[in-house]
């Protein structure tokens, strides 16, 4: 079975830029390397370059817009792939698209061959979603995101049903969970339900020892 994908999500958190993202991405490399497991990131947009220069691990953007040519302050998906990522996240809970603009993102990631990763609020949203036939679905109650509280244990059937309505509109797209994702034991919970890996933020970004964390995540994998 392929390795699970952890994601971070560095967010706009000030804990995500500069020094502290460079010691977030040292320890995700680290970590990655001993245990197998995927360890990916999204960082903040002028982190793209450097952080794919830097680490050997998959880097994604936080958003990307389905545009080329004059448009100004928008992050075309090929600049992204350009820079040396591998995939984006699209219609985040707190960067929402209409659903004509998801599929045409989606479309560009293809095109430029970036995997996508959409983000749901809800079980019928995942399965929507998985029509476009995005890499990732990732279901994030948006009530849970940034709580602590994790949504494998807060409400592990909206996991169970946004894995049965994806797979049933498109058996390859795979699922991710995220919001209050904070430990190993909340990895194996969602895991077992039947998600693929998980997306998450605080717990890494606004750590301390983002290592010990990371080291905790994959600890039950
Ligand atoms: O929105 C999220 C990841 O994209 C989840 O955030 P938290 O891990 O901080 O709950």
């Amino acid at each position: 079975m392929a390795s699970p994908l952890i994601l971070i999500n560095f967010k706009s958190y000030r804990e995500g830029a500069g020094n502290n993202a460079g010691q977030i991405g040292t320890a995700a490399e680290l970590v990655m390397q001993e245990s197998g497991v995927t360890i990916g990131v999204a960082p903040q947009f002028t982190e793209l370059h450097p952080f794919c220069k830097h680490y050997e691990i998959p880097v994604y953007a936080q958003h990307i817009d389905p545009v080329e040519g004059a448009f100004t302050g928008r992050v075309p998906a090929f600049t992204v792939r350009a820079a040396g990522c591998v995939g984006s996240l699209i219609n985040h809970s707190e960067r929402r698209l209409t659903i004509a603009d998801i599929e045409a993102t989606v479309a560009a990631a293809k095109f430029h061959h970036l995997e996508s990763v959409v983000c749901t609020n809800n079980a019928a949203v995942s399965a929507a979603a998985a029509a476009f036939a995005p890499t990732y679905v990732a279901i994030e109650p948006p009530e849970l995101i940034g709580s602590g509280i994790s949504v494998a244990t807060a409400n592990p059937e909206i996991i169970e049903s946004s894995v049965a309505g994806v797979h049933r509109v498109n058996p390859e797209v795979k699922v991710l969970c995220g919001a209050g994702i904070q430990s190993g034991e909340c990895v194996k919970k969602a895991l077992s339900l039947g998600a693929d890996g998980v997306l998450l933020a605080s717990s890494v970004v606004k750590a301390k020892d983002p290592e010990a964390v990371l080291r905790d995540l994959i600890s039950k994998i």
